[in-house]
């Protein structure tokens, strides 16, 4: 998706004006060396607030169109996120401005989310998720790593992908055959509403009573990619699905009576560990000095903070289970999100925007699996497997 346009000869770097989404982490940091950065609320973003721009730093909730920047100085967009659906490619084409996202940078994230999601869910249901088929639609970035992570903890796992070409050691399937057969199915696309397979709504109704008795099914990709209507209603007949939504249909509205159905439900945060949004910004300040042809001075390194949480210790007594759970939810315990998003039941429609924006905006620190290292050198073999597969750091003997 990257698409660097070549930098042109009147771009002073020393002279720059960046306007940057005020909610992205370490923008100040990462970009004051390039010139003056001048921070907004993404959402409301105008063209009156690009006035003398040269680069725009933005997030998934601005929607770069043609009536943003048509009228604009800018060289340069950015935005710090994997997703490109609020940007219109061809606008930026046409006026020749450069651009940059950043693939990649949360997938990570992401894959930790729904690896939470499933032992929460697991749990409470009394089933081990090494006894699943799971089903990821769109192996891409994401896709892709819970694939190979779910391959490493030994869970049976396919895909369909129908803009990839056949992999030794993948199974990939037609989206039928994985309705079929997967007790648990993780949408990983991107939005799309043109091409030959758009994502627009590929979970209507008919997938949905498709899928098998007992579905868990995660949506951590974009909210129209499930039909949110035909969701509620299939909801309301079918109580043996469990769902897990991170993204919704509408954002940042949210359907009550749709949150009160979903197993869990979170405000668009499965991408938001912090290394994830460092990795976001500095892919994008990188992006940006390779378009002014000068050196990248700051790195993730220099960024990004010590963990909160940085060390865990095992006995011998604990099994693999109760040692994965246990890890898992000192880094990431998903239940906590679930349980803020839930106060939004309880307001009336303009409330809950501002709240989901104010969750998001106000998340709180969260580290990814490989910050925490784990003492788990008198614990059995299967523990230790079990910890590295899920990317701790583990100390094994
Ligand atoms: N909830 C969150 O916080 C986050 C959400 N996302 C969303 O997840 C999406 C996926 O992220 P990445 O894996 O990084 O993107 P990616 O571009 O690396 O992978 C997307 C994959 O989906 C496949 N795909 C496209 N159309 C498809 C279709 N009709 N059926 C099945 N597969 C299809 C593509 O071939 C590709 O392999 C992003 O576009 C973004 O919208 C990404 C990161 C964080
Ligand atoms: O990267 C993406 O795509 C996402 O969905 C991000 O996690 C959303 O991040 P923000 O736009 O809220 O910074």
């Amino acid at each position: 998706m990257k698409s660097d346009a070549s930098r042109p000869s009147s771009l002073e770097p020393r002279a720059l004006k960046i306007v940057a989404d005020e909610n992205i982490p370490l923008v100040r940091e990462c970009f004051a060396g390039l010139g003056d950065v001048v921070t907004l609320p993404g959402r409301s973003l105008t063209a009156d607030d690009l006035a003398g721009a040269d680069v725009l730093v933005a997030r998934s909730v601005t929607k770069v169109n043609k009536e943003l920047i048509q009228n604009s100085s800018l060289k340069f967009v950015g935005t710090c996120t994997a997703g490109c659906d609020h940007i219109e490619l061809p606008a930026l084409k046409e006026q020749g401005v450069g651009f940059s996202n950043a693939p990649g940078c949360n997938a990570r994230s992401v894959v930790e989310y729904v690896l939470c999601a499933l032992d929460i869910l697991a749990e409470r249901d009394g089933y081990c998720i090494t006894g699943r088929t799971v089903g990821i639609v769109g192996k891409g970035q994401v896709g892709g790593r819970l694939y190979r992570a779910l391959q490493a903890l030994g869970v049976r796992v396919m895909a369909n992908d129908p803009l990839l070409e056949a992999e030794a050691g993948v199974e990939l399937v037609e989206l039928d055959e994985l309705l079929e057969r997967c007790d648990v199915i993780a949408l990983h696309t991107p939005l799309t509403t043109s091409g030959d397979y758009p994502t627009y709504h590929l979970f209507g109704e008919q997938q949905l009573l498709a899928m098998k008795h007992g579905t868990v099914l995660i949506n951590a990709g974009r909210g129209a990619v499930v039909d949110n209507r035909a969701l509620l209603n299939v909801l309301k007949a079918r109580d043996d699905l469990s769902v897990v939504l991170d993204v919704w249909e509408h954002e940042p509205e949210v359907d009550p009576e749709l949150l009160e159905l979903v197993d869990i439900g979170t405000p668009h945060i499965a991408g938001y560990s912090l290394d994830a949004k460092v990795t976001g910004t500095v892919m994008v300040y990188q992006a940006l000095c390779r378009f002014l042809g000068l050196p990248a001075r700051t790195s993730q390194q220099d960024l990004t903070p010590l963990p909160p949480l940085m060390k865990l210790d095992f006995t011998g007594t604990v099994d693999a289970d109760q040692a994965a759970s246990v890890a898992m939810r000192a880094t990431y315990d998903i239940r906590r999100d679930d349980a803020l998003m839930r106060r939004l039941l309880k307001m009336e429609p303009e409330a809950r925007k501002l709240a989901f924006d104010f969750m998001r905006k106000n998340y709180s620190e969260r580290r990814e699996f490989s910050t925490l290292k784990i003492d788990a050198s008198r614990s059995s073999q299967e523990v230790q497997q079990r910890l590295q597969a899920l990317g701790f750091d583990v100390l094994d003997e």
